[in-house]
């Protein structure tokens, strides 16, 4: 198998705080991959390295060969490098769709601007908008297209951060706990909806989460994170039993 994403003993500090330590990892194109440990443990920190928001002190980090802390962060998406984030990062007062067609922007020859204001002489413009549009459709939100995002339920808001990452075709998928604030019934649906995506759309993907039973559930391999180090890695089936993790996590069962 090859690897899509490498990250090759990558340190990132925060004035006097090391929040990655050496950190190792490799994600495989097709798998299901979860980033997991206790809070403060690195993971959030490790996916802005990825998504060049923090610079590592030292380390690789290579997507599809290509090594990514010499790329720009606003080429990440034409690389095919997408992100979802732990807090909503969607325009409230925007309708769906407009949100939709923002994560467009960076791959189309169509300007920020004309994608959201909607100004004439595009055709690529109407593309995007057929593009956002089955987009929401594959999320099962093509209803509330033309709705404001204030107000609509979170389980909705967050399939609205899902369409917009994907609208970009990206080949890695990064999202930052997908699962939080999500009620049981739609916990159950975003773990189809994200297998669908693999499997479908052969989209690789990079979970940070806390709900160890989505993780488990879901994940191909697993990376478990402890004061910004690697602590464990395996299947699923392999980590069940891990004492580290269980210390890890001060006792509670995983
Ligand atoms: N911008 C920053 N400035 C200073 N310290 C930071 C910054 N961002 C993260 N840290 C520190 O780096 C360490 C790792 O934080 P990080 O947010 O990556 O952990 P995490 O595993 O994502 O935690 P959580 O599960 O709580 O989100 C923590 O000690 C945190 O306080």
């Amino acid at each position: 198998m090859t690897a899509l994403l490498t990250l090759d003993h990558v340190t990132v500090r925060f004035g006097g705080v090391t929040a990655l330590d050496g950190v190792s990892l490799e994600v495989h194109e097709g798998q299901i991959c979860a980033l997991i440990g206790p809070n403060g443990a690195g993971k959030t920190t490790a996916f802005n390295a990825i998504s060049r928001l923090v610079r590592p002190a030292s380390g690789e980090i290579r997507f599809a060969g290509r090594d990514l802390l010499a790329a720009h962060p606003a080429d990440l998406a034409g690389l095919g490098i997408a992100r979802t984030f732990q807090n909503l990062a969607l325009w409230p007062g925007m309708t769906v769709l407009d949100n939709v067609m923002v994560g467009r922007h960076a791959r189309g020859r169509t300007g920020f601007a004309s994608s959201v204001l909607g100004w004439p002489g595009a055709k690529e413009d109407r593309e995007l908008r057929a593009r956002a549009y089955a987009m929401l459709d594959y999320f099962d939100i093509a209803d509330v297209a033309a709705r404001e995002c204030t107000g609509l339920p979170f389980g909705t808001l967050k399939r609205v951060e899902l369409a917009r990452a994907l609208v970009n075709e990206p080949r890695l998928l990064l999202l930052d706990e997908p699962a939080g604030g999500l009620t049981h019934g739609d916990v159950r649906e975003l773990g189809e909806l994200l297998r669908r995506l693999r499997d479908e759309r052969g989209i690789t993907l990079l979970l940070v989460e806390h709900h160890m039973q989505f993780v488990m559930g879901l994940s191909d391999y697993v990376f478990a994170l402890d004061f910004g180090r690697d602590l464990v890695s395996g299947t699923p089936a392999e980590l069940r039993d891990s004492a580290e993790l269980v210390e890890a996590y001060l006792g509670t069962p995983v």
